[in-house]
């Protein structure tokens, strides 16, 4: 919870509070449906919740923002970013039911009230959203292809509205065909060694409506 603290000084009493509490949720609900590895649990706040926040140092989402994480898993990024912008809506997507069962509860437990889920694949979600944020789910061709048309028209931010993806590894070969991405480096935002090869892309989607 230190590293939290650490890169993020400004957060209100209550989003300390939920950050803490984030721990024992997953560790207990963990234990009932195993969502998060073992290694990944005992490293938690770096490996899931400062992973998630890398989008919190692109960008800061004013209030009134919709976002859809895709492929959430057991909430990530989305919880971790929901705390962190109370004020932003996010609907957190999984084709797996136990995973939601898990964010649902979790989000229950800290009483985040600008959290939905939804246990589909997003091919059938029809909504439009500010931004599609997601870690980890395809290569950037077949994400692209599912969720083009869920971003918005209206632009809220200077960074356009589009894709904020985390992923690890060489990125080249998946963005060829998307030469308006840009990919940003997370050591430039943190210093431990488990980001020394993880990014985050954003791809601008333009509104086909
Ligand atoms: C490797 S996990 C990543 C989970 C989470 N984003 C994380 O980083 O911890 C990929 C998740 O994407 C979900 N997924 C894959 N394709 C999907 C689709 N088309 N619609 C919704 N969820 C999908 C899977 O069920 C799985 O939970």
């Amino acid at each position: 919870m230190q590293l939290i603290k650490h890169y993020f000084p400004e957060l209100a009493e209550e989003q300390v509070v939920q950050f803490e509490q984030l721990e024992e949720l997953y560790k207990d609900w963990n234990l009932k449906i195993n969502v998060v590895s073992r290694k990944d649990i005992d490293e938690l706040y770096l490996r899931h919740v400062l992973h998630s926040l890398a989008i919190a140092k692109l960008i800061a989402f004013k209030p009134g923002t919709k976002i859809i994480d895709v492929g959430t898993g057991g909430g990530f990024p989305g919880i971790p970013l929901a705390i962190m912008f109370p004020e932003t809506t996010f609907h957190l997507v999984d084709s797996i039911a136990k995973k939601l069962k898990v964010v649902d509860e979790v989000v229950a437990g800290l009483g985040l009230l600008n959290v939905k889920t939804s246990h589909c694949r997003v091919e059938e979600i029809k909504d439009t959203y500010d931004f599609v944020v997601s870690r980890a789910v395809a290569a950037m061709p077949t994400f692209v292809h599912w969720v083009k048309d869920r971003v918005a028209k209206k632009q809220r931010h200077d960074l356009k509205n589009g894709i904020i993806y985390l992923k690890g590894g060489d990125l080249a070969e998946e963005l060829v065909d998307f030469p308006k991405a840009t990919v940003y480096n997370l050591s430039d935002y943190y210093k431990e060694e488990f980001f020394e090869t993880k990014k985050l892309v954003h791809l601008p989607i333009k509104y086909k409506g």
